[in-house]
């Protein structure tokens, strides 16, 4: 990148883009009908307080740089996309409930500790394959997550509405709000892990499973109790860190959340702790990755199969100039083959170049199906086969399999097919609620998170000879 970064620099590369003939579309990013509107909604965003502090960005980082050396584990997920019609409080918490089930049953398998970040708070903007798409006959835009558009099947829903960035912020800023309280309240005391099993979720293999692990937790904490390491001595027990992450997509509005830390000097994007750049925006040359090169957070970038060692090293010396680690989180999606056939290479070269970063498995994004009714879905089987390639791929490189990647949901959908539930095609249509892809539900990611977790001790196991 050259001359000196400023947090609007990415306008430039569009602009000369559209001087070309292209459009914001290109850049996965709308074209606002009322640009007016548009800049009032900017300014006064550009006025608000920051959603998070940069001293917790940099606490991620620090959690991520252990990640890097192989002392932690990442768990990163969350929705495909939030949406506005289901801001709740039984929402949030069930997705943060079955990530701390997930982290705790990954803790054992891994002994480390785990890094959580929500795919939460933030998660309103969605690239799509095509600009338009037809429903029922009727092309419309593409909705393209609701900060931008809405998903209702008409015209005028479809329009970009800059008022949805404001929408936007004030909801992050509620489930936020909610998010540290059960992180430090009490929520996420190691003491309820009982509790925090679903209701619809008991008496599934996967609960039964749980409970036996909730009660060696319970027994450990009594035992450590008894010599006095309580609570207030280990406050981990008491309650944990919880990071939240987006796709960094819609860049007026990341721009306008864009701020310089008082204690530092040092540029946040204060929209989230850690955010990502999509496999569809990740050109070197291109906006996000301007954008991004300049913010202090830590950052994830999506990597595909058409991912190229050179255009791998030019991130990094983008994203991640002074070589830091965790400040950069390459999440693989790929595909189970692919990964085999693609992912060594990378692995590699980053390896020979002393790069450092953390390598994350979405076993997502590359598996999506279309059924032949119709539906978008996943299938379990693949998603775990993608996951054991990750591992193995790792294995034989002798580089750490850094954490993994999910669209997932704490409610009881049936987006996915398999797992033990044996969610079928002709299921979907039960609970099919997602508002762009396909999302495990809580037993799907807990079943995913006990068959990591294996994975992880035989990784552990195998080290220790
Ligand atoms: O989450 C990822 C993308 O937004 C999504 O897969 C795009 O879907 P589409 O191919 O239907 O546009
Ligand atoms: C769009 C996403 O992924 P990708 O960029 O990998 O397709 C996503 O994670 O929401």
């Amino acid at each position: 990148m050259s001359g000196q970064w400023t947090k609007d620099g990415w306008r430039r590369i569009v602009e000369e883009r559209r001087g070309q003939g292209g459009t914001w579309e290109d850049f996965q990013m709308p074209t606002y009908p009322d640009a007016d509107a548009l800049g009032r909604v900017e300014t006064s965003l550009a006025t608000m307080p920051p959603l998070v502090f940069a001293g917790e960005a940099r606490t991620l980082k620090a959690q991520l740089a252990k990640v890097c050396a192989g002392e932690a584990f990442l768990l990163q997920g969350g929705d495909c996309a939030e949406s506005f019609s289901e801001l709740r409080a039984d929402t949030i918490r069930d997705t943060f409930r079955v990530l701390l089930q997930m982290a705790v049953v990954l803790t054992f398998g891994a002994a480390l500790p785990i890094v959580k970040v929500g795919r939460m708070a933030g998660q309103f903007a969605k690239p799509r394959s095509a600009p338009t798409e037809k429903i029922n006959g009727v092309e419309l835009i593409s909705y393209r997550g609701d900060m931008i558009n809405g998903p209702e099947n008409t015209p005028d829903a479809r329009i970009p509405d800059p008022d949805r960035m404001m929408r936007a912020y004030n909801q992050s800023a509620a489930t936020l709000n909610l998010l540290r309280a059960f992180a430090a309240g009490g929520y996420a005391d190691l003491h309820k892990v009982h509790k925090w099993t679903l209701e619809f979720a008991s008496g599934s293999p996967q609960a039964e499973q749980y409970q036996g692990l909730a009660d060696r937790i319970q027994e450990t904490l009594a035992f450590m109790e008894a010599c006095g390491l309580t609570g207030d001595r280990v406050p981990q027990i008491r309650k944990t860190d919880f990071f939240t992450s987006h796709e960094a997509l819609l860049l007026p509005y990341e721009e306008a959340l864009t701020r310089t830390d008082s204690t530092t000097g040092e540029v946040y994007c204060c929209s989230a702790h850690m955010l990502w750049i999509g496999e569809r925006t990740r050109d070197p040359k291109g906006p996000h990755v301007q954008f991004m090169s300049g913010i202090g957070n830590p950052i994830g970038c999506k990597v595909g199969p058409s991912m190229t060692t050179d255009d791998l090293l030019t991130l990094c010396d983008a994203i991640n100039p002074r070589n830091e680690p965790g400040k950069l989180t390459f999440i693989v999606r790929m595909g189970a083959e692919k990964v085999l056939e693609k992912l060594p290479a990378l692995v590699r070269a980053a390896k020979a170049e002393g790069r450092n970063v953390v390598w994350a498995c979405d076993p997502m994004h590359a598996n999506t199906i279309k059924t032949e009714n119709g539906y978008k879905t996943r299938s379990f089987d693949r998603i775990l086969d993608e996951v054991k390639a990750f591992f193995a791929v790792h294995k034989a490189e002798g580089t750490h399999a850094g954490g993994v990647h999910f669209e997932m949901t704490g409610r009881n959908v049936t987006e996915c097919i398999g797992g033990s539930q044996a969610i079928t095609e002709s299921g979907l249509s039960e609970a099919y609620d997602t508002y762009c892809d396909p999302r495990l539900n809580a037993n799907q990611s807990l079943e995913l998170a006990f068959l990591i977790s294996e994975a992880l001790k035989a990784e552990r196991q195998a080290l220790a000879g």
